[in-house]
């Protein structure tokens, strides 16, 4: 188990507070760069999977460390016992404590070879169920399985959200390259109705599928969408008889689904012991292998069990996901930095940053440790970003020259799916992933531009100071071979464990959510109060005069 302690009581937090005050104004990349000509391949990592197309580089030598931080950073880790977590998660103990669950996503991308034996429900079905995700997307691929007319399927919805949603569609644009084009994959998630009409207006009830995926089966965006979905089909179809060629059900709740109308022959099943955010890999990706087909879904599994293995038996100090969540707690606890920018410089992961603010700040978004006491010290950070080159034109001015400290990763394959004219654009989208992290770190003197300017900078002291670059901004940078699903199933791997190990220094629950029920809870409340003003009770004055502007103004 993680000890759940705070994370100030460690020996090693104490020192790196101590080698914070003491030596952060020492460390400057420009400097450590000049003074140790080996600094990229000592702080460079190559992972490497049995697959040759998956291979990744991790170049952490831009970031404010130097030796002795780095090691008291790996002593901290060694401190909060954060092998022995790993090693629990995968031996499946309860790490999930406020909800006694196991935490077991790794054991969804494991081949079955790997004698991989956990006494928990549902670990001895992973392989069943992937053959039905295997069966069911071949026949619908094929044209095999026919619609309510005799007609093949050419669209699929998915209805779900959170992690019902987010994984497939940042996987389906993700891995867009290898999809069935003439098989159309939506994704209605919000319980604004705007969502499922718009999508509705694409699609025929003859040759729709609607997958509806939930956990739990009671979210009320979900059931209400997939409610309003099947009155628009049964519209068309009439006979109730039909649904069962039109619906399908992914969720651990088979009782729900019966009741919804949806026969058990059509449920894919998982687990408690899958998080939402960590269901990608399970029958949640049916989306996924309808649309890339199920060869390429298992590639993506296998990608991610190849990190897995990499995460369970790598010293800390060559530990991917390890090293990226020691520096990342470098700089969120000690330098005060609030946000981690995730920028992949590959059109396809346009939904990276998206999918993983819920995947870290779901997960690691928490203020008190798994035995109660409120933190003192700063736990996960905001995530954001877009893909390169477009946040360069956006907000990259305040990477470079506001007054945050922003760390940021930057992803890149070397050769690109697209080699469109000749290779230009992606030799200048390189360019442009090469050219940034080392503006960030480097940035430009004041006698650079002056230089630059020439007279004029004597005559216009404001234009020198507005195009000083301080530089001394801290990146890594991840150069992977190509997109393939296996890669793509390692980088996400790699965050995941890398959100792993945060939330173990940090002694909190990164599995559980319970941040987001209150609200929840209160939106029903108030949807009972809706009707009319005199049912409004028990709101503050502002929550009460809002509702009651609704009320008024509506139609
Ligand atoms: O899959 P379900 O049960 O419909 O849940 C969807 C989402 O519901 C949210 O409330 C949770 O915070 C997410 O973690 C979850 O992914």
């Amino acid at each position: 188990m993680s000890t759940g302690k705070p994370a100030t009581q460690y020996q090693a937090w104490k020192k790196l507070q101590q080698l914070h005050s003491s030596k952060s104004s020492k460390l400057v990349l420009k400097q450590l760069f000049a003074n140790d000509p080996k600094r990229f391949s000592t702080f460079s990592e190559e992972f490497k999977a049995s697959s040759p197309d998956v291979s990744l580089l991790l170049d952490y030598s831009k970031n404010l460390i130097d030796d002795e931080v780095l090691s008291t950073l790996f002593d901290l880790a060694r401190e909060a016992s954060v092998e022995s977590f790993r090693d629990d998660m995968f031996a499946g103990k309860h790490i999930n404590t406020s909800e006694d669950r196991a935490v077991l996503h790794v054991a969804l991308r494991n081949p079955p070879t790997n004698g991989f034996k956990i006494d928990e429900e549902g670990v001895d079905e992973v392989e069943g169920v992937l053959k039905h995700i295997k069966e069911f997307s071949d026949s619908v691929r094929s044209g095999e399985w026919k619609g309510y007319t005799g007609k093949s399927i050419d669209t699929v919805v998915n209805i779900g959200i959170g992690g019902s949603d987010l994984g497939p569609v940042m996987v389906c644009e993700a891995l867009k390259h290898y999809s069935k084009r003439d098989l159309k994959t939506h994704f209605v998630s919000n319980i604004d109705g705007t969502d499922l009409a718009e999508v509705l207006k694409l699609c025929n009830t003859e040759t729709t599928l609607f997958i509806i995926a939930s956990k739990t089966f009671t979210t009320q965006e979900t059931i209400t969408n997939a409610e309003s979905a099947k009155a628009w089909f049964l519209e068309q179809a009439k006979d109730q008889s039909h649904v069962a060629k039109h619906f399908v059900a992914l969720s651990t709740n088979a009782k729900a689904v019966t009741a919804f109308g949806i026969s058990e022959s059509n449920m894919f099943a998982f687990w408690d012991w899958v998080g939402g955010r960590y269901s990608l890999w399970s029958a949640i990706g049916l989306s996924i292998a309808l649309s890339i087909g199920f060869k390429n879904f298992q590639e993506l599994l296998n990608g991610a069990h190849e990190m897995d293995k990499h995460f369970k038996s790598t010293p800390l100090e060559q530990n991917l996901p390890v090293i990226l969540a020691l520096v990342g707690i470098w700089y969120n606890d000690f330098y005060g930095a609030q946000t981690q920018a995730l920028l992949p410089y590959d059109q396809y992961l346009k939904k990276f940053a998206d999918y993983f603010q819920q995947g870290d700040m779901e997960s690691n978004g928490k203020s008190v440790t798994k035995d109660g006491s409120r933190v003192d010290y700063e736990t996960g950070p905001i995530i954001w970003g877009q893909s390169g080159t477009n946040g360069q034109h956006a907000f990259y001015q305040l990477i470079h020259q506001g007054t945050k400290l922003i760390p940021a990763d930057f992803l890149a394959p070397v050769q690109t799916l697209n080699p469109i004219s000749g290779g230009k654009h992606h030799e200048i989208l390189l360019s442009n992933f090469f050219a940034q992290p080392e503006a960030l770190a480097f940035g430009k003197t004041e006698e650079e531009v002056r230089k630059e300017l020439g007279a004029e900078a004597s005559k216009n002291a404001a234009l020198v100071k507005s195009k000083i670059f301080e530089g001394n901004k801290p990146t890594n940078s991840i150069l992977f071979q190509k997109l393939t699903p296996g890669t793509l199933g390692a980088l996400v791997a790699l965050y995941e464990h890398k959100i792993h190990v945060q939330g173990a220094i940090w002694g909190i629950n990164s599995y559980d959510q319970m941040g987001v029920e209150l609200g929840k809870v209160l939106a029903k409340n108030i949807l009972k109060q809706l009707g009319s003003e005199s049912d409004v009770q028990g709101h503050d004055s502002s929550t009460t005069g809002l509702i009651h502007y609704y009320q008024k103004n509506r139609k």
